[in-house]
C-alpha cells in the first residue's frame, strides 16, 4: 500500500522514523506540508517524494495520513476521498462538526474509500465503543497539560476551559482532539475540562465513563512529543498501529 502525509510536524516526523526503520508495514512515499521545507526533510529520509500540491499527492497513493490541522480536514479531506483514496484523520476535533463528519461520510461511501480516526492520545476507546451498545449515562475527560503545552504561562493550576467538547475543539484545536474522539466512540458529547498545571510534564487525559454497563476509569499520563509539546507521542502511535493492522487477519479489540 502506498502512503502519503499530509502535514510534515511532530506526528509525521515519528512516523516517518518508523518507515525508515521498516517498521510501517506500508510504503510511506509521498509528503506534502504547506512548509515544503518540512516535506522535504521528511522526504529525503526515506527517499520519498515531495508533493508540490495535494493532487499530485492522490494520484499515486492508496491512504493519506492527515497529520496537519483541523482546518486541512475540511479543506482537503473531501478532495481524498473524491479520489477513492483512504484516509487517517488525526485532526479528528473537525469532525464534531456533524455536516462535515456526515458530508465526508457519504463520500467515502460513495467513492468506495475509508475513514479512519485513531485513538490518538487517549486509551480505553475499545471498551467505551463496546459500553456505548448500551446506555452511557455520563462521559468527562478532563486533560491536563503543562502550561507550555497549552500555549500559557501560569504559575499554579488553572482551570482554562469547563464544558462540551465541541466547543472546546473549537477553542482549542490542536490541543483536545481526544475529546472529540471520545465524544465519537460514545455516541454522546462529552463534558470536558482543561487543566493548565505548572507541576506535571505530561500530557494527562482522564476519562471516566458510566453507563448500563457500570463504569470505565482510564489515566493516560503521555509523554510529549520533542518537536511540539502540545502533542503526545502516544498520538503518533496510535497511527503507526493503525497502519501495521491494515494487513492483520487477526484483529484484537472491538
Ligand atoms: N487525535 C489525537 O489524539 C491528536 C491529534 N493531534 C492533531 O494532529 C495534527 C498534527 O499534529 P502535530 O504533528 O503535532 O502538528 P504540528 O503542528 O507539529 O505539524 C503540523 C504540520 O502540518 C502543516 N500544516 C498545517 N495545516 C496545513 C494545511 N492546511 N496544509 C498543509 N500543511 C499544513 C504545518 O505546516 C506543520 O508542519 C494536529 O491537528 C493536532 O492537533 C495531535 C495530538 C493528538
Ligand atoms: O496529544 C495529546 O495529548 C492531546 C492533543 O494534543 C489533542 O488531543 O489534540
Amino acid at each position: 500500500m502506498k502512503v502519503g502525509i499530509l502535514g510534515c510536524g511532530a506526528i509525521a516526523n515519528i512516523i516517518t522514523n518508523f518507515a525508515v526503520e521498516g517498521k510501517l508495514g506500508v510504503d510511506l512515499n509521498f509528503f506534502y506540508d504547506r512548509d515544503m521545507e518540512r516535506a522535504e526533510n521528511l522526504a529525503s529520509q526515506v527517499d520519498g517524494t515531495v508533493a508540490l500540491d495535494i493532487n499530485s499527492m492522490l494520484e499515486n497513493v492508496d491512504l493519506v495520513i492527515e497529520a496537519a490541522a483541523p482546518q486541512a480536514v475540511s479543506e482537503t479531506v473531501p478532495l481524498v476521498l473524491e479520489h477513492g483514496v483512504d484516509v487517517i484523520i488525526m485532526s479528528i476535533g473537525a469532525l464534531m462538526d456533524t455536516e462535515l463528519r456526515k458530508t465526508l461520510e457519504n463520500l467515502a461511501a460513495k467513492n468506495n474509500a475509508k475513514i479512519y480516526a485513531p485513538s490518538g492520545a487517549i486509551v480505553g476507546l475499545d471498551g467505551i465503543k463496546a459500553a456505548s451498545i448500551g446506555k452511557i449515562q455520563s462521559a468527562t475527560l478532563v486533560t491536563r497539560k503543562p502550561p507550555r503545552s497549552l500555549g500559557v504561562s501560569a504559575e499554579e493550576e488553572t482551570i482554562l476551559y469547563e464544558g462540551k467538547a465541541g466547543d472546546a475543539v473549537r477553542k482549542f484545536p490542536m490541543n483536545i482532539n481526544v475529546a472529540a474522539a471520545l465524544s465519537l466512540a460514545c455516541g454522546k458529547e462529552v463534558d470536558v475540562k482543561i487543566i493548565a498545571d505548572p507541576s506535571v510534564d505530561r500530557n494527562m487525559h482522564e476519562v471516566q465513563v458510566i453507563g448500563d454497563f457500570g463504569e470505565i476509569k482510564t489515566i493516560t499520563q503521555n509523554v510529549r512529543c520533542s518537536m511540539n509539546p502540545k502533542t503526545s507521542v502516544m498520538a503518533a502511535y496510535s497511527a503507526i498501529k493503525l497502519l501495521n493492522s491494515l494487513n492483520e487477519t487477526f484483529r484484537i479489540g472491538t
